[in-house]
């Protein structure tokens, strides 16, 4: 669907050059939410803004339905655009319009016929659940409703592709879950190829289908969402997915015994559903202390994450390791004694 090739975008302002993307390769599958995630001036919105040439690229190819983007006239362009939507953090609605006008503009400005306006509007009003709202105005509404209609003007054109630069940023944890709850719908009745950047491992975490992480102008790693969250590669990854794991072992602050070791496990999918830990302890001559636990939903399946203290002989400790490896759980030794 999306193909970007060796794209590169640096800014120049006075007598600094700012690198925003280094040779940047990236597929996007149709039909998937694909995520994009960074800390802040990694370089994020300036991607997802080559992708409708709201910002140019120095070099390179977005190549969008087999139609480079970089390449297009203005017309084609304004023309190619009917077919990618794009949401805001901000949302970016006309405040002297009503929520109707507001999703009726696009189709206005591509001179529709104001009967088929009139259906299509209630059509999409009706889809983000804001059909009472019609004839209020943007300052009427909470950030999750402004954020609705955003989506349903994004929409207008029939789009394949939906673009959203930071969507939930501005939300309270509720409204992004519900607004994410959305686009999730949304993707799957439409049949939408979406787009989204974020700061938050949570979003990715909810909706995406693969993710790729972008750090000064890079992208350090990318793949499904499960397989990233498993055995992340790159450090800034680490810090995205283990910040929270981290706290809770700082947090455990506890005393090894002698002859023990502070393991922290992660678990997938089925690796989760089986007895391990219960096997350890009856079939080596091991103690078990669970510390800490976590488990993280994925959108396709979960991640488990223990922290144990095992104590006893170290052979027995390391045929126990072995045993976690061979039934597909990770582990990682974070103190010896
Ligand atoms: N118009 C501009 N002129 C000069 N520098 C810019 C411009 N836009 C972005 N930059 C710089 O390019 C780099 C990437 O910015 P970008 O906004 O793409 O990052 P981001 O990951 O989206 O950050 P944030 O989450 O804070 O929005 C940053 O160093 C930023 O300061």
């Amino acid at each position: 669907m999306i193909k970007i090739r060796n794209v590169s975008k640096v800014y120049k302002s006075q007598d600094k050059r700012i690198i925003a993307l280094r040779d940047i390769n990236l597929d996007i599958n149709k039909k998937e939410i694909f995520g994009v995630i960074g800390l802040s001036g990694a370089g994020k919105s300036t991607l997802i803004r080559t992708i409708n040439r709201l910002e140019e690229v120095d070099k390179g190819q977005i190549i969008v339905d087999g139609v480079d983007i970089t390449s297009l006239t203005k017309k084609e362009l304004l023309n190619q655009r009917k077919n990618i939507g794009m949401i805001f953090q901000h949302f970016d609605l006309l405040s002297s319009k009503t929520v109707f006008d507001n999703i009726a503009f696009p189709l206005q400005i591509s001179k529709v016929n104001k009967q088929i306006i009139y259906k299509k509007v209630n059509d999409l009003l009706e889809l983000v659940g804001l059909s009472d709202k019609k004839y209020a105005y943007p300052s009427q509404l909470s950030g999750g409703q402004k954020q609705r209609v955003a989506i349903a003007r994004a929409l207008a054109n029939d789009p394949n592709l939906l673009l959203c630069d930071e969507a939930t940023s501005a939300l309270d944890p509720e409204t992004t879950k519900s607004i994410l709850l959305l686009l999730k719908n949304l993707q799957q009745t439409l049949g939408l190829t979406v787009v989204l950047i974020t700061h938050e491992m949570e979003v990715v975490k909810r909706i995406c289908d693969r993710v790729a992480v972008i750090s000064d102008g890079l992208i350090v790693e990318s793949g499904k969402v499960d397989d990233v969250f498993f055995s992340p590669q790159a450090d800034i990854t680490k810090r995205f997915i283990g910040a929270i794991h981290n706290e809770d072992i700082d947090e455990i602050n506890i005393k090894l015994k002698k002859n023990s070791k502070l393991v922290k496990l992660s678990f997938i999918g089925d690796s989760a559903k089986k007895p391990i830990i219960s096997h350890l302890i009856r079939n080596y001559k091991v103690d078990i202390n669970i510390l800490s636990g976590n488990i993280d939903k994925l959108t396709t399946t979960s991640i488990g994450n223990l922290t144990i203290q095992i104590n006893g002989d170290i052979n027995e400790i390391n045929s126990s390791l072995t045993h976690l490896s061979e039934n597909g759980v990770k582990w990682e030794v974070i103190e010896n004694v």
